[in-house]
């Protein structure tokens, strides 16, 4: 698979090749035929759930993990191909973990210069690339700190530093926010994008959370399973979900099955309980058909409650949730619940209502 889409204005990143790709721990397949295309200073995101193949395709990357078959190219260099293999040193490439990964025995400025230990530097331009790398992320004032000294954030800022000091072609992220509350995460989430779109270099992410994966992405590839079952820019992602399973990671309100009553090219009319709703036609459906009309969080509430235009299902409201700037409402309907129905005014529990349903943000599959 391979998608092209917008890149930095300086750009000296690795292209990212792989072609049919496995991987076994023993007889759990961790990777599946994995064939991948990422073009020079894009922004990858590998979203996926927990043992879906992330970590372990990340690490094949970075070469701390092998292939068994298939063949892995960076920048047009062969890396991998199951028999002779290239050590992560020589990829020109750098990694940054969960948990920081410091040296606890070294400053901040001491764990940045590690960085740069192999490329023969004068001391003075080693000097004036950390105190640069430690600038742009904002630690030049605690430069002489130990990590211990250090909160969660500042530590990861100077892993950030760390890793684009010496300018590698390829930054890998492994979750790199999850041991962060929520505040820091959104601000070095951009501090990331901004970081790693100005050194031009190609970025592999991972994340199992769909809203990182957004924000950051230009392509976002969705693994289940060890397979990489849909490879796009998020927009593609979210409108165009592959299967179902891509759809559910991504961000549902919920599923409501229906029988179709006519299909006009892709569009379904779909019965849902007494009333009459259109989705976009995901494969092969005709008339009689059960489907699975997957919602996004595209529902809102119609005026109308007594009458039954086409487009609209009733339900009954279950739960309201304050968020600030208006309500999410939990409704049931058509034998189910649709949750994340937003309103700037709340509707009680309890009431009967009626929803309007997106057809841009409502999917039918088969089943
Ligand atoms: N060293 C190992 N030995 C045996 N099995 C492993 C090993 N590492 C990973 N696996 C298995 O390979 C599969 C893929 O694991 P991987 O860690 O790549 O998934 P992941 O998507 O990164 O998950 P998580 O989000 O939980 O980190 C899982 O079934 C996992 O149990």
């Amino acid at each position: 698979m391979t998608v092209a889409t917008k890149s930095p204005a300086i750009v000296h990143g690795h292209t990212v090749h792989l072609r049919q790709v496995s991987k076994h721990y023993g007889r759990t397949a961790a990777l599946t035929d994995i064939d991948l295309h990422v073009e020079p200073g894009q922004f990858l995101v590998l979203l996926g759930p927990s043992g879906s193949g992330k970590s372990t395709l990340i690490r094949t990357l970075a070469g701390v993990e092998h292939l068994d078959r298939g063949r892995l190219h960076l920048g047009g260099t062969l890396m991998d191909d199951g028999r002779r293999r290239l050590p992560p040193e020589r990829r020109d490439l750098a990694m940054v973990f969960q948990d920081y990964a410091l040296w606890p025995h070294l400053t901040a400025a001491g764990n940045v210069d590690y960085a740069l230990r192999r490329r023969k530097l004068t001391a003075a331009e080693a000097g004036r690339r950390r105190a640069e790398a430690l600038d742009r992320v904002g630690l030049a004032h605690l430069a002489g700190r130990y990590p211990h000294e250090l909160s969660g954030g500042e530590q990861q800022r100077v892993a950030l530093a760390r890793a684009v000091v010496g300018n590698p072609r390829l930054l890998l992220f492994d979750e790199p926010l999850s041991n962060l509350d929520a505040d820091l995460r959104e601000r070095l989430r951009v501090e990331i994008a901004t970081l790693t779109r100005q050194s031009g270099a190609t970025a592999v992410y991972i994340t199992h959370d769909q809203s990182e994966a957004f924000a950051l992405a230009d392509v976002i590839g969705v693994l289940d399973k060890g397979k990489l079952v849909q490879l796009g820019p998020p927009e593609a992602i979210y409108h165009d979900p592959a299967t179902p399973f891509v759809a559910r990671f991504t961000g549902l309100s919920g599923e409501l099955s229906g029988t179709v009553d006519s299909v006009d090219g892709d569009v379904v009319r779909a019965r849902v309980g007494a009333d009459l709703i259109r989705a976009k036609r995901r494969g092969a459906v005709g008339p009689g058909d059960t489907v699975r009309v997957l919602v996004r969080p595209a529902a809102h509430f119609a005026a109308e409650v007594d009458s039954a235009p086409e487009g609209t299902v009733e339900g009954s409201v279950v739960d309201v949730a304050y968020r600030g700037h208006g309500y999410d409402h939990v409704v049931a309907c058509g034998g189910t619940t649709l949750g994340a129905v937003f309103a700037t005014h709340a509707r009680p529990r309890g009431s009967r209502v009626r929803l309007r349903i997106d057809i841009e943000g409502c999917m039918a599959f088969a089943g």
